[in-house]
């Protein structure tokens, strides 16, 4: 059968590419779709084409009148939450639908939680635990990651991980939060479906702002992570013990854990802290109450490393460093600050630095460093271009993490000499290039390519640092 014969007899799949084509962009909003240009573009018998544009009518793409045709309309109108057209947006921009999605879920899951904590109903809190321990259980199982043994294994954790946040939804008796049962399960299985395929790892941000608010949908592990797990058992047995505050805020947290760097946030951890004071872990199985308190204890007391955004004049420390302090909610400070008077004269003057006239200097950086609470968290500029500053700021922090911008010596010329009011020459723009002593494999942090948009490169070292985070 070729692909015109299988085309006949399908209204769903002209339906579908239609639909995939409109989400798409690629029918303009003043064309007009004819039943006769459906008719000819697919192959298709005239009842047909009349049926497919009805479909995409209901569904709000295209408005379809008696004798005129249809035109494409514009986003507002179409139905959003239709399964078909979030499966389109799936398929066509996975991305962008992914964040819509997730940002739903972060508006109504933590709220249905604290419904659904408040009503009680006897029949969710034994759904919601028992689910959670199926999940913690599957997730546990050995042969889980393998390819061919695991796919039973990964089919039911889909499975049971739908029902876990649909029970949630119903729990909250509210018919709207459940009518949206649907929209959380398709981004649920989206996830695991793309991932879990061996699927695409791209980290997408669409604006500066979305950068800032580490606006990221985590691409789905191998195998899920504990800690995701151990959140799915505190929140059931928050809602079993009619918990609301503890209830949201372990729905917050699981949300957090899927958004890149987002569960160090200060107010997600503030409501978690308060979630688990009301928390009764022994309300947990005795065999599983170690467990999740090992898991909370690490999670809430997780020590925030200081960030060190290293590399030569002129690749973006400062406009980087800045941003992922918003990002991370982290004080900044600039690391140019603590060069003496004289250091900054030579630089002006033209005249390189050398170890003895950065000794000081890294020696205030590395005070700085020691000052910051482990929990409060720093990111702080410093070019730290030879592997002996960064082992003076590691003698400060043996937890600091590097990222080391890496950028050509052409374009680190061409950003300085275009930089106004800044005390450093252009001049000096090769001797960085000699001291540096690029970030090494054995060095505790990530080197970045300095040409990225400045949000993708947050985005990632964010990504990153959350993996580092996690894995210590
Ligand atoms: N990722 C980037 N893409 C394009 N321009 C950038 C990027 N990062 C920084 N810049 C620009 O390069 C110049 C140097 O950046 P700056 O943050 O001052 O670097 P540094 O602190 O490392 O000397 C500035 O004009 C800044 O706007
Ligand atoms: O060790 C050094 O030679 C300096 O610290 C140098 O690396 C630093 O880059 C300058 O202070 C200029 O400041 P910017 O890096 O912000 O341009």
């Amino acid at each position: 059968m070729d692909s015109e014969d299988a085309l006949r007899g399908s209204t769903a799949k002209v339906v579908e590419l239609l639909g995939c084509q409109i989400v798409e962009g690629g029918k303009p909003r003043d064309q007009h779709l004819t039943v006769d240009a459906v008719m000819h573009e697919f192959g298709i018998t005239r009842p047909m084409a009349r049926e497919a544009l009805q479909t995409l009518h209901q569904k709000g793409l295209i408005n379809l009148q008696p004798r005129i045709g249809a035109t494409v309309q514009a986003l507002e109108r179409w139905d959003l939450l239709d399964p078909d057209v979030i499966a389109w947006r799936l398929e066509v921009a996975p991305d962008s639908q992914m964040r819509s999605l997730t940002e739903l879920r972060e508006v109504i899951e933590p709220r249905a939680a604290r419904l659904a904590a408040l009503s009680r109903s006897a029949e969710v809190c034994h759904d919601l635990t028992s689910q959670a321990r199926t999940l913690l259980a599957l997730s546990e199982e050995p042969d889980f990651a393998q390819p061919r043994e695991g796919a039973a294994i990964r089919q039911r954790f889909r499975d049971v991980d739908a029902a876990f946040h649909r029970t949630l939804l119903a729990g909250s008796r509210n018919e709207l939060f459940l009518r949206l049962s649907h929209p959380v399960v398709m981004a649920l299985n989206h996830r695991i479906d793309r991932d879990w395929a061996g699927g695409h790892q791209d980290v997408t941000v669409t604006s500066a702002r979305a950068a800032v608010g580490a606006d990221t949908v985590q691409s789905y592990p191998t195998r899920p992570e504990p800690i995701a797990m151990w959140l799915h058992m505190g929140l059931a047995y928050a809602v079993d013990q009619g918990l609301a505050t503890a209830s949201e805020a372990f729905a917050e947290a699981i949300l957090a854990e899927i958004r890149g760097g987002r569960l160090q946030d200060p107010a997600v951890l503030d409501h978690l802290r308060a979630g688990l004071d009301e928390f009764n872990a022994n309300g947990l199985p005795t065999a599983h109450r170690d467990g999740f308190r090992d898991a909370m204890a690490a999670l809430v007391r997780a020590r925030r490393a200081p960030v060190v955004v290293m590399g030569v004049t002129g690749c973006g420390k400062t406009t980087v460093g800045q941003y992922l302090a918003e990002s991370l909610r982290v004080p900044f400070e600039e690391g140019d600050r603590f060069h003496s008077r004289r250091n900054r004269e030579s630089m002006e003057r033209g005249d390189r630095l050398d170890d003895r006239s950065r000794s000081p200097w890294l020696a205030a950086i590395a005070g700085r460093m020691r000052a910051a609470g482990s929990e409060e968290g720093l990111v702080i500029t410093c070019s730290s271009l030879r592997r002996i500053y960064r082992e003076m700021l590691r003698v400060a922090r043996a937890d600091a993490f590097f990222v080391h911008l890496e950028l050509g010596q052409d374009e680190a010329t061409a950003r300085v000499a275009g930089r106004q009011s800044h005390y450093m020459p252009a001049s000096l723009v090769p001797s960085q290039f000699e001291d540096l002593e690029p970030l090494q494999d054995d060095e505790v942090g990530m080197t970045i390519d300095a040409t990225l948009p400045v949000e993708r490169i947050v985005a990632e070292v964010q990504t990153e640092l959350a993996r580092h985070t996690r894995g210590r």
